[in-house]
């Protein structure tokens, strides 16, 4: 049965993708598991965190000041990016105290192994974050220490847990050390690419990805220290296949960890990869949200956490202004969208629909309006929904139109504006906070400005505006796409 209904996702995956001109999803990756780009790992890769180029060492060589190459790599990155045209911009949200990213220490003084200080600075990062500069230490002492963190979305929390399994791996051992379990085959891609960008001078380290696809034969025995991948092919590999000791593991990574929490499934897997694992192994649980039954399971499940928690009216973000639009319609919303684009530049765009058959309509009209647009959903297979993660990144496209599947963890630099063309509501009907917060979260990245926009078109998703207002205590203010001057001033 479900055989049967991935291929008719298929099928209408490739219907629309008739139907939209510039949809493009790539075919499978290669067989051996190498992508295309430098830094693109694919599913059924074993890829090393080794991939020094030569060059790079002597750029940094002529300079001999630490803090200086520091600056110069982010200004390059960020220039590189078109995010700042200097480097005061980050560097004034940094040493503002009431900015998430706001950091008076600095990675010398984590006592970072050289390797991976020369990977962090090569990232582009100057100085840690918030979250970073808070966790590391308890994340780095010894005895290891368990945490649970919560900070806003963007501001650097896979760059801190990916530190502290590069930190903890002993090179010398070839069997996996660390696990980090992920909700979704594109998150474990992602991460697994800032394990090789931070790992690069790291070259003892290596990393697999324990996602489907990724096939190996029985009997094998691991020589990778860091396993990445999604809950249910983890749990195979230490249970069913025992290509994983998992009384081996010190590091223990749940991402996302509220949905690996709150979905049923994920739940399970996680805590029978949990049970397996040895008393002292460090366990670590990140997220931007944790509504709070599922934060009391957080701390039921991890032994004596450190806990790291944002206040109610922290978790949004200042970075990223929320405007709503009033109209009637799917149509009327397709218009206010086209008046949006009409009077301001939009570098990448976001738009999230409730259901795939709005998500399909809705890529559809935008691509007949010229816009390069991709088409996201879940019902796709997961390497073509990487693919398309992939080209968006690259700025092949311009507008990922999506359903909840894309809400949580993708970094892409370039979002300027999430739209929420259907406001996110669960089963129930009522407002989805958590998913809300996730889907905005994907502007605005590390202190870049964003702009949220929401379509109402009923009573009831005015209703359900409201109450994200007052969960999060936050004014969304109302934007007439009517009045061009006006939108152009929001953006400005
Ligand atoms: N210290 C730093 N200096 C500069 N850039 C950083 C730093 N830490 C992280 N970044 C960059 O900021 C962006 C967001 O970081 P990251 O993806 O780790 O955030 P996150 O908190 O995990 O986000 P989400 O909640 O959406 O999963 C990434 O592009 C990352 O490279």
């Amino acid at each position: 049965m479900a055989t049967d209904s991935w291929a008719l996702a298929v099928d209408e995956q490739e219907a629309a993708a008739e139907s939209i001109g510039s949809l493009h999803i790539k075919d499978k990756p290669e067989e051996n598991g190498t992508a295309s780009t430098e830094t693109t790992t694919t599913a059924a890769s074993s890829s090393t965190c080794s991939k020094a180029e030569a060059g790079e060492g002597d750029k940094t060589g002529e300079e001999d000041d630490k803090d200086d190459k520091a600056a110069q790599s982010l200004l390059n990155k960020l220039i590189r990016s078109n995010l700042v045209n200097t480097t005061n911009q980050v560097e004034v949200l940094q040493r503002d105290p009431n900015s998430p990213l706001y950091s008076v220490k600095s990675f010398e003084e984590l006592r970072l192994k050289p390797q991976l200080l020369q990977g962090v600075y090569a990232m582009g990062f100057n100085r840690p974050s918030k979250i970073q500069e808070n966790a590391l230490p308890m994340m780095l002492a010894e005895p290891p220490q368990n945490l649970i963190a919560q900070s806003q979305s963007g501001t650097g929390k896979t760059a801190a847990f990916v530190l502290a399994m590069l930190s903890h791996v002993d090179p010398n051992n070839k069997f996996p050390q660390c696990l980090c379990v992920s909700p979704t085959y594109e998150l474990a891609l992602q991460t697994g690419k800032v394990i090789e960008q931070m790992g690069k001078y790291y070259s003892e380290v290596k990393l697999v990805y324990a996602i489907r696809g990724n096939k190996l034969q029985r009997g094998t025995q691991l020589q990778e220290q860091i396993v990445i991948g999604t809950p249910g092919t983890m749990l195979d590999w230490c249970l069913k296949f025992k290509f994983i000791d998992p009384k081996k593991i010190k590091v223990f990574v749940l991402d996302e960890a509220d949905v690996m929490i709150a979905t049923q499934g994920h739940q399970d897997q996680s805590l029978r990869i949990q049970r397996m694992l040895n008393k002292q192994c460090q366990m670590l649980l990140f997220s931007a949200t944790f509504e709070e039954t599922v934060w009391n399971f957080a701390q039921r499940m991890v032994p004596d956490p450190n806990i790291i928690k944002l206040k109610r009216e922290e978790e949004t973000l200042d970075t990223i202004k929320q405007y709503y639009v009033l109209c009637n319609s799917k149509e009327e919303k397709f218009m206010a969208l086209c008046n949006i684009y009409g009077a301001i530049t939009i570098a990448q765009a976001m738009i999230f629909c409730h259901t795939r058959k709005t998500a399909g309509w809705l890529a559809g009209e935008l691509s007949r309006e010229g816009h390069q647009v991709a088409l996201l959903s879940g019902e796709m297979q997961v390497e073509q929904r990487a693919c398309v993660i992939d080209r968006f990144r690259d700025g092949k496209e311009k507008v990922l139109v999506t359903t909840n599947v894309c809400a949580r963890g993708i970094d892409v630099e370039q979002v300027s504006v999430v739209i929420n063309f259907d406001l996110p509501v669960d089963r129930d009907g009522n407002p989805d906070n958590e998913t809300y917060l996730h889907r905005i979260g994907r502007t605005g990245r590390f202190g870049k400005r964003g702009l949220a926009i929401n379509m109402v078109d009923s009573k009831f998703s005015m209703n359900v505006l409201n109450k994200i207002q007052d969960h999060f205590n936050k004014k969304i203010e109302k934007l007439d796409t009517d009045d061009l001057d006006e939108i152009e001033k929001i953006a400005s």
